[in-house]
């Protein structure tokens, strides 16, 4: 049976400064398969940022790392200094909760989307930009030429986030890391980048670890979800977000607003209380 896609066993990261140590991820183990989807869910500060980006090898200096993780089977913490930028270049890809932090404001649409193409695998820029154009409209870019020639600064938080997913596909990875990929957008935004990472990942086979605190987005768009809680999993799988075994997950899942208390919570307007009844009626059933 070949390896799973990556690999976590054991992994423990602490912040060791002069004065103290701070223990923020405690025997963290999960796999994720070639192709599947696995979302990491858990309350603020538990540790599913800093699991992702022991993935990268990005935590912040003065970390200490110890355990294990894989990647097809290679050792993730063991790669050289090479291989370890085609590892982040070419194998796992990155998308943020806040693109604008993510891009170059003087450079524009177009030169973010190539220039490492171009630059890391020698690849001729018509070739890359060819590709650019199709993956912007893959995505949903509508004119995809005119926004190659644009600054970050001209495209909304969603545009931008579009931008993002296709300089991820465009490098072909296996495994794209998604830190709440929509928290920093509109609903409307929120609901179509989700679903275009969804649909394009889904078509490319590839895997995803899905870093949210929506639950039900968790379960709508992975195959499995693990629960963070003080850095550590207190329960993994497909059963967690219906049947619920560890007391905090069951707490957490509990915690969900159900569709009649967050209907009870929209301002009743005038020229939307036929869309309430309406929708009041269809969660009655
Ligand atoms: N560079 C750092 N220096 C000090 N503490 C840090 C650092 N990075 C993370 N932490 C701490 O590690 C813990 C886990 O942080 P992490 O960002 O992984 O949480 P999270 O589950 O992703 O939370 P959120 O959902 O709010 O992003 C938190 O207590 C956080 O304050």
């Amino acid at each position: 049976m070949s390896a799973p896609l990556l690999e976590i066993t054991d992994l423990h990261a602490s912040l060791v400064t002069r004065y103290r140590r701070l223990d923020l991820l405690n025997g963290v183990s999960l796999t994720l398969d070639r192709g599947e989807a696995l979302g990491l869910v858990g309350e603020s500060g538990s540790g599913k940022s800093l699991t992702t980006r022991a993935v990268m090898r990005m935590l912040a200096k003065g970390f200490r790392t110890e355990g294990d993780i894989r990647f097809e089977g290679e050792s993730v913490l063991g790669m050289s200094r090479e291989r370890l930028r085609r590892y982040r270049a070419t194998e796992v890809g990155m998308i943020f909760q806040d693109p604008r932090a993510h891009v170059n404001p003087v450079h524009t649409v177009g030169d973010f989307l190539t220039e490492a193409l171009v630059r890391d695998r020698g690849l001729p820029r018509d070739e890359v930009v060819r590709r650019a154009v199709q993956l912007l409209d893959e995505v949903g870019v509508r004119h995809p030429e005119r926004r190659l020639r644009q600054y970050p600064h001209e495209l909304s938080g969603g545009l931008l986030q579009r931008v993002m997913i296709a300089s991820v596909l465009l490098a072909e990875p296996k495994l794209i890391l998604a830190d709440e990929p929509t928290t920093a957008l509109d609903v409307t935004a929120q609901s179509d980048v989700m679903a275009i990472l969804d649909e394009q990942r889904r078509a490319r086979g590839l895997s995803l670890l899905f870093i949210t605190h929506d639950l039900e987005l968790a379960n709508a768009c992975c195959d499995r979800l693990a629960v963070m809680y003080a850095g550590e999993i207190v329960e993994q799988g497909a059963h967690v977000y219906d049947a619920p075994t560890h007391p905090y997950t069951v707490e957490l899942m509990g915690a969900r607003p159900s569709i009649d208390e967050r209907l009870d919570r929209l301002p009743v307007l005038d020229y939307n209380i036929e869309m309430h009844d309406a929708l009041k009626a269809r969660a009655a059933g």
